[in-house]
């Protein structure tokens, strides 16, 4: 068997993912799958830490748009990507798997703060590494946080596992007729303005040439034969 294209992935997870086909919260089934998937490719010497969303539970943008302060709101998303975290670590220790979750915001009581220097180390002792609560500011997303934490962390690629298979000429959820890249450069995702990931992820990813690959986390195996090497959704690079 040839050795992965990566050695270490941020892999972006989407928490709208997360809820299968319930509609909020986190469908256990889901994250028994995806832990099962983490499982196979930690298994293959890769080395995994993961950003998780938040969507399946609250967007700070959807509490503004009701009235709430932003910023209120934004802590309340942060707190959600906290709870998916958790379910998460469970999901993967039920696999077997020695996971760590992280948390940009300080609750020590729930789970280590993140330390840069830290999170490596458990990284090279074949922990995966949850990354949670964002990048710890409001006016940010989950996208922003897996740009941060890949250059942090020296990963080699984001993986970004979400529910579309790669990023379209327009939202396909809006425009059926939208046809897939299957590779686009940093510079044509800002400049279409494709909402795939938001601007200032890009714009950071863009700026320290990290690859991204854009990808369903719906169809089982996908994330791990992105790692091998294979073409899989979108590339996003210079
Ligand atoms: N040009 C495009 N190509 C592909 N997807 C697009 C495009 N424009 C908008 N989208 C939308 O981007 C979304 C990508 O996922 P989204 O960023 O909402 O979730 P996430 O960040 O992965 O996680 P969470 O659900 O936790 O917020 C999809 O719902 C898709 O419909
Ligand atoms: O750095 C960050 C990251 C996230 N938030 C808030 O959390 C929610 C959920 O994250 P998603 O990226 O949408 O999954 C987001 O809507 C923000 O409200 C944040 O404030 N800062």
């Amino acid at each position: 068997m040839s050795p992965p294209a990566y050695s270490r992935v941020l892999l972006k997870l989407s928490g709208e993912a997360l809820m299968g086909d319930q509609g909020y919260g986190v469908d256990p089934a889901v994250v028994t799958r995806i832990a099962d998937e983490v499982a196979e490719i930690r298994d293959i010497g890769v080395q995994v830490a993961i950003v998780i969303g938040g969507g399946n539970i609250f967007r700070g943008m959807a509490g503004s748009a009701r009235g709430m302060d932003r910023a209120t709101a934004d802590y309340m998303g942060m707190l959600a990507t906290v709870m998916n975290g958790l379910a998460l670590q469970d999901g993967l220790e039920h696999h077997g798997v020695p996971t760590r979750v992280l948390t940009a915001i300080e609750m020590r009581s729930v789970a280590e703060p993140f330390i840069r220097r830290r999170a490596i180390r458990h990284l090279e002792k074949g922990r995966v590494v949850v990354f949670a609560a964002g990048t710890g500011n409001p006016y940010f997303t989950t996208d922003t946080a897996a740009a941060l934490r890949a250059m942090e962390v020296k990963a080699d690629v984001i993986l970004k596992a979400t529910k579309v298979d790669g990023i379209y000429t327009a939202d396909p959820k809006q425009d059926p007729s939208a046809t897939r890249y299957d590779r686009i450069t940093y510079l044509q995702v800002l400049e279409q303005g494709l909402k795939v990931m938001d601007a200032t992820a890009i714009s950071l990813c863009m700026d320290n040439k990290m690859p991204i690959v854009v990808l369903d986390l719906n169809e089982r195996g996908n994330m791990r034969r992105a790692i091998m090497g294979e073409h899989v959704g979108s590339l996003v690079t210079v």
